[in-house]
């Protein structure tokens, strides 16, 4: 029987994948074998002992020590793309909320609540509404910083909408790279973004090289009048900086799903409570993904759409016995865990190696069962982090 303690309201949708006979599943339990978790904070935690893998049911990693983690052999799941498509509709509300005079307009509309003549309140609205005009999205220019799952989905929405778009993303992988729409065209820095945008939005990770990528000196050149939005992190704008740019009037709106004290009394801030992926679609698919990720680790030890170990997956040999193996990726370990197999009269049938920076993971068929002293001696072998037999 597996454990898996969650946190954060997790779709019924995933938690449904997990049998009841196999898995034992819920936000109080201890000695959990895998944590299925949303935007808990791990960081500061005690990690318990008997923890194998991680599964964030969404894009963001930032709350789970990642790295640290992947050197006790804890692997880490993410769901790429699976909340890409909430994010994009709520970038669309951000650019038409921040354009058109529809929440001012919508209070002015509220405020007349009192009045009960409807051709008197026609004539009134008449003679007001040019105080909530705006403008329109068709025509203008809009930046993406981050051309991932969620960038290149927002840059087919301003496409389609009739937007010129611009894009930046230094370290595009070549899956994401053929998803981009080829109207997009790329900036090789973001100074040329920002001064050319009129809208720009950031879908970057939360990450030492990201923090604070818009600051004052970023906000000193970028368009003036620029609407900003930030369905990202908190953690990629200097708030000071962004506060101080819509003071002297250089940036003309924030739009973000990150509220800081102080935003509350800037009227050029429209702030969401971090409900970018906050639909029940977004929270089924993450869910479910997330789920069956971890179910497929701990069953088979295949690992996808990790953070901190390669992607790997091997068809199991009928009726070997399969041992998984997840070591310092360095010279010679691999190959004494294998002798310690070879010593121990256990023949490897089939076997798969991968390795990601400084790690690496191996998936070994093997023709009969490990015993415990040979499992243990493994374990022993410098280098080797974890070993388990699924
Ligand atoms: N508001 C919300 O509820 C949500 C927020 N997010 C946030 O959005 C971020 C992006 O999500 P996805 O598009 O799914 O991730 P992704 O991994 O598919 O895309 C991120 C892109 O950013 C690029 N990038 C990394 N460093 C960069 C830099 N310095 N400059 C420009 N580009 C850079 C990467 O090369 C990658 O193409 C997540 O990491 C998360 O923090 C994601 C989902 C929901
Ligand atoms: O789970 C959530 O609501 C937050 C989603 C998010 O920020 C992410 O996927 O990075």
């Amino acid at each position: 029987m597996f454990k898996i303690k969650t946190y954060n309201a997790i779709s019924p949708k995933g938690l449904a994948r997990f049998a009841p006979d196999r898995f034992e599943v819920g936000s109080t339990i201890t000695a959990p074998h895998a944590i299925l978790l949303r935007s808990h904070k791990l960081q500061g935690e005690l990690v318990p002992g008997s923890l194998l893998a991680v599964a964030r049911a969404g894009a963001g990693v930032n709350n789970i020590p990642v790295e640290d983690y992947g050197t006790q052999g804890i692997v880490v799941f993410n769901t790429p793309g699976a909340n890409a498509n909430a994010v994009k509709e709520l970038v669309l509300a951000g650019m038409l909320l921040a354009t058109r005079g529809i929440l001012p307009g919508i209070a002015y509309a509220q405020s007349l609540g009192h009045m009960t003549d409807s051709a008197a309140m026609h004539a009134l609205l008449e003679k007001e509404k040019a105080k909530f005009a705006g403008g329109e999205l068709r025509g203008k220019t809009l930046g993406i910083v981050g051309l991932g799952a969620i960038g290149s989905m927002v840059a087919d929405m301003a496409l389609a909408l009739g937007m010129k778009v611009l894009g930046f993303d230094p370290a595009l992988s070549i899956d994401a790279a053929w998803r981009l729409s080829n109207a997009v065209q790329r900036m090789e820095n973001l100074p040329s973004l920002l001064g050319r945008a009129d809208y720009v939005s950031l879908h970057v990770p939360a990450l030492d090289a990201t923090r604070h990528m818009i600051n004052a000196q970023a906000l000193a050149g970028i368009k003036p009048g620029a609407v900003l939005l930030n369905f990202a992190r908190e953690t990629i704008v200097d708030a000071a900086a962004v506060l101080a740019a819509l003071q002297s009037g250089r940036l003309g709106r924030y739009v973000c799903d990150f509220p800081e004290p102080g935003f509350a009394q800037e009227p050029k801030i429209i702030a969401l409570p971090h409900i970018g992926a906050s639909t029940e679609e977004s929270e089924e698919n993450c869910a479910v993904m997330a789920a069956d990720q971890l179910i497929d680790f701990l069953d088979n030890g295949h690992i996808s759409n990790s953070v901190n170990y390669p992607a790997i997956r091997m068809d199991r040999t009928p009726g070997a016995t399969r041992i998984t193996l997840a070591n310092h990726n360095v010279a010679g370990v691999l190959g004494h865990a294998l002798s310690v197999l070879a010593e121990a009269q256990v023949n490897v049938i089939d076997m798969s190696n991968r390795s990601r920076d400084a790690l690496a993971y191996n998936i070994i068929d093997a023709g009969s069962a490990p015993g415990a002293d040979a499992l243990a001696a493994i374990g022993q072998v410098d280098g080797v982090i974890r070993v388990r037999v699924v």
